[in-house]
């Protein structure tokens, strides 16, 4: 049996537009409406047949939904919950997509009070934004960490799991606080520096930006595409997820420092021994299946 009939996509970006572009595919019979506070991208929404029905209103999208999933930045979460509150039906389950978890259960625990809250994270993406971006298979093999406000009962746990699985992610139930930790370090401190060291190259005097462009080699390439992700959903990860950014970016800091030291004094069987231990982590990855370079990365309907 499906684990929802009617669902409600609110924000119809890049996630939002993925998850209308799944459910199309893997759920075919479920009713679908959508809401974007942007009319462009509801107008767009509309002339690509992302869902059923675009709504004007969050109220009016989620007013007979079962599920209702918000796709919007961060710090968008709580005032778009607080604008659909009066019309979500008393047995509609809420989720969201956020990239960090805890400031999202508190702000829709507030805006929300007695609803049925189960946050979720499907931690797969792109750099690319906008509801032309998505694409069905996104989530294909790619994890998707959900987290229970603790008094979430256990079928509406069960019911969002089943829903993602249904999209193709493999779900993992996780605290927020330590899917935060967790994800500080392996998504959002790789972001903080791929902006920086983006913004570090195209700031050097005495390097001209084409000569940046022209010899850029696979690693800046590689950053160059991270520093093009959406600026508005990055600052509020970095503004929600603070403490947790900060503590790994200061011991990131210091490992830099013991690397700069090496370099300095000449330790090469240091830098030789920490660029080892690093190139094994690169294949445990690979050899997990999680990694984005293999050649059906979610493209095949794009
Ligand atoms: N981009 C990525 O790779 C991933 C993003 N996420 C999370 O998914 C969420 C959405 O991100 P994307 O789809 O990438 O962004 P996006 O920029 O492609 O789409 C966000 C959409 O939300 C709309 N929006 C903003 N504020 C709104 C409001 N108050 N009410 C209604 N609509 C509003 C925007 O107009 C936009 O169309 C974010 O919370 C992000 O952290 C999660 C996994 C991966
Ligand atoms: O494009 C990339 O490399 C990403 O890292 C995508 C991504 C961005 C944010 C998330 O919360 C999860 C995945």
């Amino acid at each position: 049996m499906l684990p929802f009939a009617r669902v409600a996509i609110l924000g119809l970006g890049l996630i939002g537009s993925s998850v209308a572009r799944g459910v199309r595919a893997s759920m075919p019979s479920v009713a679908l409406s959508g809401y974007d506070a942007d009319p462009q991208v509801r107008e767009t929404a509309r002339a690509i047949d992302l869902v059923d029905d675009v709504a004007d209103t969050a109220g009016a999208a989620v007013i007979d939904a079962d599920l209702v999933i918000l796709c919007v930045p961060v710090g968008a979460m709580g005032g778009l919950a607080a604008e659909f509150a009066d019309d979500l039906p008393a047995e509609a389950i809420v989720s969201d997509v956020g990239s960090c978890k805890a400031s999202v259960v508190e702000a829709l625990t507030a805006a929300l009070p007695g609803a049925t809250i189960v946050p979720a994270h499907p931690v797969a993406g792109t750099e690319n934004s906008g509801p032309e971006a998505g694409f069905a298979a996104l989530f294909h093999k790619r994890w998707c960490i959900v987290t229970p406000a603790p008094d979430a009962p256990q079928v509406a746990v069960e019911r969002v799991s089943e829903f993602w699985r249904r999209l193709g992610a493999d779900v993992e139930i996780m605290e927020p606080e330590h899917h935060d930790r967790v994800l500080a370090v392996t998504s959002h401190l790789p972001h903080l520096i791929a902006y920086t060291i983006v913004g570090t190259a195209s700031d050097l005097e005495e390097v001209t930006s084409s000569e940046v462009i022209k010899y850029s080699a696979g690693g800046f390439r590689d950053f160059t595409r991270i520093a093009a992700s959406d600026p508005t959903m990055w600052r509020d990860v970095f503004l929600a997820n603070k403490d947790a950014v900060l503590d790994m970016l200061q011991r990131f800091s210091e490992d830099l420092s013991e690397l700069q030291r090496a370099i300095r004094w000449g330790k090469g069987d240091q830098l030789f021994e920490t660029f080892t231990r690093t190139r094994a982590v690169r294949r445990s990855i690979i050899e997990q299946g999680q990694d984005d370079a293999r050649p059906d990365f979610g493209r095949s309907d794009h």
